[in-house]
């Protein structure tokens, strides 16, 4: 298993080119199931969990290819032979969003076998919501040995569905699936993350019919067939929030670009009142900057659905805390088991007390290196970010949840001047 291994102190200086975003990307390649023709994603991260569920894809006979264009990294995805409806569980394990081929397997097909996806550290994370979807369309669903067996052998049938609660995962998952189902469905109380509008947005370009972008009520009137169609993945704001931080933290001056200022306000904002320089270029591009000498004071979060704070930079913020002056207390509202990086950054010399969806994180004069381990993607950036500005070296363990959302994540950073190394190890990743 790889580590990272980072000596604190050194002051960012440079450019971070923000990526195309991991949440959105995944979603839009499941998307490819829904065509027979050909789906080009530009503006893609290579990523572990982009690798996943391309070999998930080609499982079911698709055509998966990658390669540069003029407009960066684009992938492209032919689905013309569909020679498989099977998800098996070690491809679908890796990755809980694997699950969302299942509406785009039914709507083109008219059946499905995936398996049910493994909990993970953050939550208990059930898929009830989307299978409760997937019914009120009409499949017809069995639970067995691990597996979801789903048919709609007459087609998917439009309905109307309120979803007792906000869940991106089940409203994207009902999406893919409404597009193509006989006559109009109707979600209420969907979610409205900018991923959720990009994805919508390019199943229109593919000729689907949706009204109520960006809103929590989304009607989709299906159509029998989709096209091709080019598309530019969405610029991720969960990394481009992360390098924010990053940044805040070292100290010094960091230019994002290839970003969207208007997609993190909800952590901009915080940082502001924290005493973080954020300037929004006319370009769009966001410059962070920050005097090292001064101390920055403790500011209060509770995570949100969209367009509040993202549960995907709490733990980020909490790396920026542990040093800031005063008491900062951070809600977690999204996920019941969300903390497992502060007894990683307490290892570092952080000060934090959780105890039931709250953190109270007393900010500390100085953090040390240590031996830490990643518990989750969001927890192993935090860790990056701790240890950009802790005395002497830590080591980060167990990389791969963060190869499975940060792109070249040592350069970007080591660009701006952090040491911040990969160590290589022998072993399996998982
Ligand atoms: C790949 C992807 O896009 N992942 C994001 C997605 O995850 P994901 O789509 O899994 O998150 P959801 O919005 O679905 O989860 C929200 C809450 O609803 C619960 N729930 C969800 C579905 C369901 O059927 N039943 C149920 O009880 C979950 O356990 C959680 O407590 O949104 C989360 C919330 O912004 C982000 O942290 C993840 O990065
Ligand atoms: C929790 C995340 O991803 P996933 O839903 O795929 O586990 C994340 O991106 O932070």
């Amino acid at each position: 298993m790889d580590s990272i291994v980072i000596h604190g102190g050194n002051r960012l200086s440079g450019s971070i080119p923000v990526s195309g975003a991991k949440n959105s990307a995944i979603k839009l390649m499941a998307a490819s199931i829904l065509t027979p023709e050909p789906l080009r994603l530009t503006n893609m991260p290579r990523l572990a969990d982009t690798r996943f569920l391309g070999a998930l894809l080609r499982e079911f006979g698709i055509k998966v290819t990658e390669g540069d264009g003029a407009d960066g990294q684009e992938t492209l995805f032919d689905a013309s032979q569909l020679t498989s409806t099977f998800a098996p569980y070690d491809l679908v394990r890796q990755m809980r969003a694997s699950f969302n081929v299942l509406g785009p397997l039914l709507a083109r097909t008219g059946e499905a076998k995936v398996s049910l996806p493994g909990g993970c550290t953050i939550g208990a994370r059930p898929v009830d919501l989307h299978l409760m979807a997937l019914e009120a369309m009409g499949a017809h669903i069995e639970l067995e040995e691990g597996y979801v067996t789903a048919s709609a052998k007459n087609g998917l049938q439009g309905a109307e569905i309120e979803f007792p609660f906000v869940s991106v995962g089940a409203t994207e998952h009902a999406l893919l699936a409404a597009v193509m189902a006989n006559g109009t469905t109707v979600l209420k109380r969907a979610a409205k993350e900018p991923e959720i509008g990009d994805l919508a947005r390019c199943l229109m370009a593919m000729g689907a019919k949706i009204e109520g972008l960006d809103t929590d009520q989304l009607v989709i009137t299906g159509v029998t067939s989709l096209k091709g169609t080019d598309w530019s993945v969405i610029p991720d704001r969960i990394e481009m929030g992360s390098y924010a931080l990053a940044a805040a933290m070292a100290g010094g001056e960091v230019r994002l670009t290839k970003g969207r200022a208007d997609l993190i306000t909800a952590l901009t904002d915080p940082m502001r009142r924290s005493g973080v320089e954020v300037i929004e270029e006319a370009n769009g591009d966001v410059v962070i900057r920050r005097d090292p000498t001064q101390r920055l004071q403790a500011v209060d979060v509770t995570t949100e659905i969209y367009p509040g704070f993202a549960t995907d930079l709490q733990a980020q913020f909490m790396a920026l805390m542990t040093l800031a002056d005063g008491e900062s207390v951070i809600h977690e509202t999204i996920f019941e088991n969300r903390f497992m990086h502060a007894p990683e950054l307490m290892r570092l010399g952080a000060d934090i007390t959780v105890s039931a969806g709250e953190a109270r994180v007393r900010g500390v004069n100085a953090l040390h290196g240590a031996q830490v381990m990643a518990t989750d993607l969001r927890a192993s950036m935090s860790l990056v970010i701790a240890g950009l500005a802790a005395e002497g070296e830590t080591t980060v363990g167990r990389v791969y949840h963060l190869d499975r959302g940060f792109e070249r994540m040592e350069e970007k950073l080591g660009a701006c001047g952090a040491d911040v190394r990969r160590i290589k190890g022998e072993g399996p990743e998982h």
